[in-house]
């Protein structure tokens, strides 16, 4: 049976020592670092994710702000929005809550953010520097998987690892983060998609397995070696009418079928989203600690 890779614990864990970092700096008569959340529409799921990260600021000390747009909003005027925000003193970062509405060029708005603000670590720059091993802010989801590898000493070195979904936020950054020299890192990375033929023959030489597509119960116990170590990324709500609340969230690893066979595994709920928001405010933090470095110059 395998062992579970507790986000909850772990999260918890490194909110603490972000609290704690926080309380040095306000007792040294540094202002508390500050994080916007951006939102536009009313996407039910969104609504929730972004809640969640303010309390979650509260809980670290930080400050936080939530700026929330009708979806109505036109591209030019949400440019206009990142803009101010972009300009704003004492805002350390903010993220422009994803997906945005159709009409709007998600690639357009992520691209005006200012590189140095965007802890979400989604700009084009950021995402070149994290290709190459420089120093920025890396996205969220890759950068908890990176760490819960880390803290649970889980050794990627020389290691088959195998990615699962090409997404720009998730699939694609971890690949190359898991690749780069470094531990973790030094694996042997292979990336595979939707026009992957034979996933299969993949997913049974990894050592190390990281599905982020988004498609419920896909992983199942005969596509994994004996022993590996499964991530798993996707969160989809199913509907359920016998549940209290009318559906269910699933990962994309069929969890009691697989778990038997796997050495470590993170479950859904409570694996990788909860060490995803953590990030998010380590991310925070480090905008903040370069800024106030800044000033003391
Ligand atoms: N600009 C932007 N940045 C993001 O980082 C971003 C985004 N847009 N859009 C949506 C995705 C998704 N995402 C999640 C974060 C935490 C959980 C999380 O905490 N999940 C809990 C369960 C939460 C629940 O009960 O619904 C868990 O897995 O235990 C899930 C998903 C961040 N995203």
């Amino acid at each position: 049976m395998a062992n579970i890779l507790d986000g909850i614990k772990l999260s918890k864990q490194i909110k603490q020592e972000i609290k704690d970092e926080v309380i040095q700096y306000v007792n040294q008569g540094y202002r508390r670092p500050h994080l916007l959340a951006l939102l536009v529409g009313e996407n039910a799921a969104s609504v929730t994710y972004v809640n969640n990260k303010i309390k979650d600021c509260q809980a670290v000390g930080f400050k936080s702000s939530l700026v929330k747009l009708k979806n109505t909003i036109t591209e030019e005027g949400l440019l206009k929005e990142v803009g101010k925000l972009n300009e704003t003193d004492g805002l350390d970062g903010f993220i422009v809550q994803l997906p945005l509405p159709k009409h709007i060029n998600q690639e357009r708005i992520i691209t005006a953010i200012n590189p140095d603000k965007d802890v979400d670590g989604f700009h084009p720059v950021n995402f070149g520097k994290m290709a190459l091993g420089i120093e920025s802010f890396l996205p969220a989801t890759p950068y908890g998987i990176m760490e819960m590898l880390s803290r649970y000493k889980i050794s990627t070195e020389g290691k088959q690892v195998v990615v699962i979904g090409r997404s720009r936020i998730v699939g694609r950054p971890m690949s190359i983060l898991l690749s780069r020299k470094g531990n973790p890192g030094d694996a042997t990375v292979t990336l595979v998609h939707s026009k992957t033929v034979d996933i299969p023959k993949h997913t049974r030489n990894a050592d190390i397995i990281i599905t982020a597509l988004g498609v419920p119960q896909f992983l199942k116990a005969d596509m994994i070696k004996q022993g590996s170590v499964i991530i798993d990324v996707g969160i989809t709500k199913v509907e359920d009418f016998t549940s209290e609340k009318g559906y269910y969230l699933s990962g994309d690893v069929d969890f009691p079928e697989v778990s038997p066979k796997a050495s470590w595994i993170t479950p859904v709920p409570g694996g990788v989203g909860p060490m995803t928001r953590a990030m998010l405010l380590k991310n925070t933090l480090f905008a903040y600690s370069k800024e106030i470095k800044k000033q003391n110059k």
